[in-house]
């Protein structure tokens, strides 16, 4: 597996921000449009900052969210309120946003219409970074919910899963394995020696309810960006 290993954070926000940049300007030289999908948490902030400040088109690009927080846009819980904070700001506000969260009360009512906007998404995706979780889930592919089997089923043909973890409060919705492998670069974005661990743990074993990263590791070219 391809590693990009920094020595600090704040190296690594500067160089994978452009990197992404770079392959964004790639595939609006080859297709007009590129697509870019993020995760939330707190990890990918301070490269967001850094990548608001590249210079491409950014009104060619479609950024949307790995997974979202069935809570209201105002709630700290947010993924999509991290974005438009960290993210969409700078050049980066000209970019088109397609976000998950949506009137329905439930996030199981709420597949429906995302999966209805998913088609404004280019696919592939030109870049999708992943992050993780210290019990090896990953978008919100969780290994303790009673959905993870749906969102792993790769004959499952929705784009989206509402999953409720038992380990973390809300309701969420996350892209399926199957929509996630439809990547042309996919990375797996980890500060921290724990996070570390558990990535190698991830990548020593097999069993993918116990940790739904590697159900990604195993099916796609992933290249892991770390930083201490
Ligand atoms: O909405 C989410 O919770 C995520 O998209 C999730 O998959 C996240 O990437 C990991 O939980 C890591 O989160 P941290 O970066 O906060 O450690």
């Amino acid at each position: 597996m391809k590693q990009s290993i920094y020595e600090s954070a704040e190296q690594l926000n500067q160089q994978f921000a452009s990197r992404i940049a770079g392959l964004l300007e790639q595939g609006i030289a080859e297709t007009g449009r590129a697509s870019l999908v993020v995760s939330g948490g707190r990890t990918p902030q301070g490269m967001f900052k850094q990548l608001s400040e590249m210079d491409i088109d950014w009104s060619k690009v479609v950024i949307t969210l790995a997974d979202e927080r069935w809570v209201p846009l105002s709630d700290d819980a947010s993924n999509e309120k991290m974005v438009r904070e960290h993210l969409l700001v700078n050049k980066a506000s000209q970019a088109s946003f397609v976000g998950l969260k949506n009137s329905a009360e439930q996030a199981t009512d709420g597949v429906a219409q995302c999966n209805q906007a998913f088609d404004s998404i280019p696919t592939p995706f030109d870049v999708l970074i992943l992050g993780m979780g210290e019990d090896g889930h990953t978008a919100s592919l969780f290994p303790c919910s009673e959905q993870l089997s749906q969102g792993l089923d790769l004959s499952n043909q929705s784009h989206y899963i509402a999953v409720q973890p038992t380990t973390a409060p809300n309701w969420r919705m996350s892209l399926t394995l199957r929509a996630l492998l439809d990547s042309k670069n996919t990375f797996v974005h980890l500060v921290g020696d724990s996070k570390r661990q558990v990535f190698e743990q991830a990548l020593a074993g097999d069993d993918e309810t116990e940790m739904p990263i590697r159900a990604v590791l195993k099916q796609s070219d992933v290249e892991l960006v770390w930083a201490p």
